[in-house]
């Protein structure tokens, strides 16, 4: 029985609009390094993959020049409309290379701060398991349920004691993968990250609990948050 491969996907086609800068937050500057190269060399460099496909917008004018472009490690393909479509996207650019039972990472391009101990403990916990699963924090705050008002109010604190902030990298099998994003197309069913595509699917991902620094660069405050991680790390 051959041993599976990892196969590292980059979704890095977004257009950054909560973050409202000059380009898309993926090549915002973080000690004059793109984020996307920062992301890209810190889990390529974590570990051993077969290869990486990076999804980018069709309109992405930012990435001949990034040092990424230059890393033989690296293809790259056309995004979608949505993330869900640019993980497919990059998913079927794959066929004919990864086989069904690969293990496929999928790590957001906007998370420069994952720490190598985490992708080591993610690939650790999930080699054996059935399904695959996906990094993940307990939830720290109290959380409230707010109504749907113009100004929003209580309607009630839900219990947190079971409640998990998904994270990435999520990692599932290539095969199981593509079928349940495809299902979830073929569905109009709606999507923000791998792990709801296997549930769709009728499976349950397991959650590796992982740092809460590996945060997503979503809002202009997350970008000195990032450096100030990095800078620590
Ligand atoms: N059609 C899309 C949308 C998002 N992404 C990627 O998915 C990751 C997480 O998405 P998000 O934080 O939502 O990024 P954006 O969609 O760029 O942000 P926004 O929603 O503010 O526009 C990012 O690395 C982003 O580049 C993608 O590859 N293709
Ligand atoms: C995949 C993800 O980062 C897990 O929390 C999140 O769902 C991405 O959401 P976004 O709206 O595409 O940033």
């Amino acid at each position: 029985m051959n041993k599976s491969s990892f196969w590292l996907v980059v979704p890095a086609a977004g257009i950054g609009q909560r973050m409202n800068a000059e380009c898309p937050k993926q090549y915002l500057r973080i000690n004059n390094r793109f984020i996307l190269d920062i992301t890209l060399s810190r889990v390529l460099d974590s570990l051993s993959f077969k290869g990486c496909m990076v999804p980018l917008n069709s309109q992405d004018q930012w990435w001949p020049a990034s040092e990424s472009a230059r890393d033989g490690r690296i293809q790259t393909c056309v995004g979608g409309r949505e993330r869900a479509d640019s993980v497919l996207s990059a998913l079927l650019a794959l066929e004919g290379q990864a086989r069904n039972d690969d293990w496929i990472l999928v790590h957001d391009a906007a998370r420069p701060c994952v720490h190598p101990e985490d992708l080591n403990r993610l690939v650790v916990a999930l080699a054996a398991h059935p399904v695959g699963g996906l990094l993940a924090a307990p939830v720290a705050d109290t959380l409230k349920l707010a109504s749907d008002g113009a100004v929003p109010e209580v309607c009630e604190t839900v219990d947190r004691s079971r409640l998990w902030r998904a994270l990435t990298p999520q990692m599932f099998r290539f095969g199981a993968l593509k079928q349940a994003l495809l299902l979830c197309l073929d569905h109009g069913q709606s999507i923000t990250d791998e792990s709801s595509a296997m549930e769709f699917s009728g499976k349950m991902p397991a959650l590796v609990e992982g740092r809460p620094d590996n945060i997503k660069i979503t809002v202009p405050s997350d970008l000195a948050l990032a450096e100030f991680i990095l800078g620590r790390q």
